[in-house]
């Protein structure tokens, strides 16, 4: 037996590496499946080339709990070491690297969780086991040897008898980890980090119908027909998949493939989804995933299922912020490249080069894959546009290569049902609504019932009224506004239709400046100022006499304000303000200026008030019930 002191300076590195990275001890069992898959692919690898004579067969790893023993084991049947690979690899190599990566990290151990996806190899086992042992046999014709370290940095090197190829590890759990050594805990553990790994991992067995089995029917002297039971088998439990969607060719997958990938990924998640993107590029970077577009709501709460990023099938973590483009953060599925550094802070991953590439080249496959969609079936698209919307909204806002290539897909749908590309609406709309100055208004609602008598007004005009009714549209808008030549947003009851877009007639007013005059008086009297401010407007004589309007810029600015926006603090504290706008051409106008009685005059505008706040969803409570009782009043 050799006895030894592995190559460490300081005194005792164990409770170091234990404490350093307490929050994520469970990585410990990803490191060690980890190696045992590379020893795996190593072999796999030599033998390919010739360079090791042995049968690679079909190997698997195996995670075992000794509950009694206190032990967990993990088997492979990989390339093995021998003693002297096991003096350099495991006392000299690898724990020059844990100690290295300790040094570097231990001032910047809270610095994002990032970190702790990093795992220390082989010694990460030392953060739940008190005692460790490597039992391996390599491949080539030596005697197998026998590795024990108790956490201290002495350890003993022996032969051993194991004559299978490859590497045992037993861990001997300590007290404060026993955790470690619950079948559920393991299990989800493996399901977590390992699901989708190269080789096989067998995790205990599990009972399932004998497939050679085909029940027969018995019928009893009464003539009853009963079913056989089934015949059951126990298997090797093969907790992975180790050839999952995205490591295969776009060409060999059908949709079918896509979905059943996609219920692996998300098992508590029973919505198909919308459609799917499969990644896979190896230059300049290394990259393969498939992404999925889900039903997507207007709530942009936190989501329990998001994209995640693996590194060479091994998971890393769902948190891709940096490396995938916010606007993308909300889809699903799974990302796989060894070309992004892990062992680094989110700052320093956002500056990366390689990363920033990767976030472009996402953002652009997402767009291609969104404009293929829509050159191919435009109805579907179309269909599906609701759901995807936010999303494209939100890419457009954020990234302005994403807003370019939207152009050609981002839809913009109207309170009928009809969807315009931009190019499309602009052509469609411009010759009725383009005011007197040049400027093509777009007119839009948020809300088809709430607006629907501004609605009805407009489309009375010849006009078009799109249905935006996104969170962010506001922003959205502004940004058009701002990229695009002349032209101006504006919700169907931010004014009244003639002044949303103004034209160069004038309709002639019934009454005369005197009366317009005793006309303003006599509504300011009745109607409170802090509220309303009351305009004249000159109309048909037969358009609604009363509306309420909301300005479009002041509104759209607490919009922005409410779904966030720099700087535009100071317009959400405002209080609310209508315009208050009066036909002077109706005849219920008239009707008001000409009665006699101060009552019946202050009843009418009051009634006429309540009514245009009616249509605009603004009675409400007190006021809502004493409308309504002057209402029967009035009519019994
Ligand atoms: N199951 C195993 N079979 C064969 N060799 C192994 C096994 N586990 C570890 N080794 C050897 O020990 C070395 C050190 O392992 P360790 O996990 O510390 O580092 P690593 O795998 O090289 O890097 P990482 O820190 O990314 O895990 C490995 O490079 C490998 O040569």
């Amino acid at each position: 037996m050799t006895k030894g002191s592995i190559n460490v300076s300081v005194e005792n590195i164990f409770p170091l590496i234990k404490k350093f990275l307490y929050s994520d001890h469970e990585i410990f069992l990803r490191e060690l499946i980890s190696n045992g898959t590379d020893a795996t692919l190593k072999l796999k690898h030599l033998t390919s080339i010739g360079e090791a004579s042995v049968e690679y067969g079909n190997p698997h790893l195996e995670v075992k709990i000794d509950k009694e023993g206190k032990k967990l084991h993990i088997i492979d049947q990989g390339l093995g070491m021998t003693a002297d690979e096991v003096e350099k690899y495991i006392n000299q190599v690898a724990f020059s690297g844990a100690e290295e990566f300790l040094d570097k990290y231990k001032d910047s151990a809270k610095d994002s969780g990032i970190i702790g996806h990093f795992g220390l190899g082989f010694y990460s086992a030392f953060m739940v086991a008190d005692k460790v042992e490597i039992i391996t046999k390599s491949f080539k014709d030596e005697p197998a040897a026998h590795w024990t370290c108790d956490g201290s940095p002495e350890f003993t090197l022996e032969p051993s008898d194991k004559t299978e190829r490859g590497t045992e590890i037993i861990l001997h759990i300590a007290e404060d980890s026993t955790e470690f050594l619950e079948e559920a805990r393991i299990s989800s553990l493996l399901s977590k980090y390992n699901k989708f790994m190269p080789v096989p991992i067998k995790f205990g067995t599990k009972e399932i119908d004998d497939p050679e089995h085909e029940p027969a029917t018995i019928t009893d002297k009464d003539g009853k027909e009963t079913k056989e039971p089934q015949r059951k088998i126990t298997v090797d439990n093969i907790i992975n998949n180790p050839n999952p969607a995205w490591t295969k060719q776009p060409a060999d997958l059908e949709t079918e493939d896509y979905q059943n990938f996609y219920r692996e990924l998300y098992p508590m998640q029973f919505e198909e989804p919308l459609f799917h993107i499969h990644l896979n590029v190896d230059y300049p970077f290394n990259l393969t995933g498939v992404l999925y577009f889900p039903k997507m709501t207007n709530d942009m709460g936190v989501q329990k299922d998001k994209i995640q990023l693996y590194q060479n099938q091994v998971y890393v973590t769902d948190n891709v912020e940096g490396i995938v483009p916010e606007f993308l953060t909300m889809l699903r599925g799974v990302i796989d490249s060894p070309d992004i550094p892990l062992n680094v802070s989110r700052s320093y991953l956002q500056a990366d080069g390689a990363v920033k590439k990767i976030s472009s080249y996402i953002t652009r496959k997402v767009a291609d894959k969104l404009k293929s969609l829509f050159n191919a079936n435009r109805e579907d698209f179309e269909a599906k546009w609701n759901d995807i919307k936010i999303v494209i909204e939100y890419g457009m806002l954020s990234e302005d290569k994403f807003f370019d290539k939207a152009e050609a897909f981002a839809l913009y749908p109207t309170v009928d049902g009809k969807y315009f590309t931009y190019e499309e609406l602009t052509e469609k709309i411009k010759d009725a609504q383009t005011d007197k100055d040049g400027k093509l208004v777009i007119l839009y609602a948020s809300d088809k019932d709430a607006q629907h008598s501004y609605i009805e007004d407009a489309k009375a005009k010849g006009y078009e009224v799109l249905l935006l009714d996104s969170p962010i549209i506001s922003h959205l808008m502004q940004k058009l506004e701002g990229s695009k030549e002349n032209i101006t947003f504006s919700r169907v009851d931010a004014d009244h239709i003639n002044n949303l877009i103004k034209k160069e007639d004038t309709q002639i007013s019934k009454l005369s400046d005197d009366e317009k005059k005793k006309l303003e008086e006599v509504l300011k009297a009745a109607i409170p100022a802090e509220k309303f401010s009351v305009q004249l407007e000159t109309s048909d004589s037969d358009a609604t006499p009363f509306i309420i309007t909301q300005p479009e810029f002041m509104r759209r600015m607490k919009e922005m304000q409410q779904t966030g926006g720099g700087g535009m603090n100071m317009f959400g504290s405002m209080p609310e303000m209508y315009n208050l706008v009066v036909n002077t051409n109706a005849p219920l106008v008239s009707d008001i200026l000409n009665t006699e009685s101060e009552d019946d005059q202050k009843r009418l505008i009051t009634q006429s008030l309540d009514l245009a706040r009616l249509s605009q969803g603004l009675l409400k409570g007190e006021e809502l019930t004493n409308f309504i009782k002057r209402s029967y009043s009035m009519i019994k």
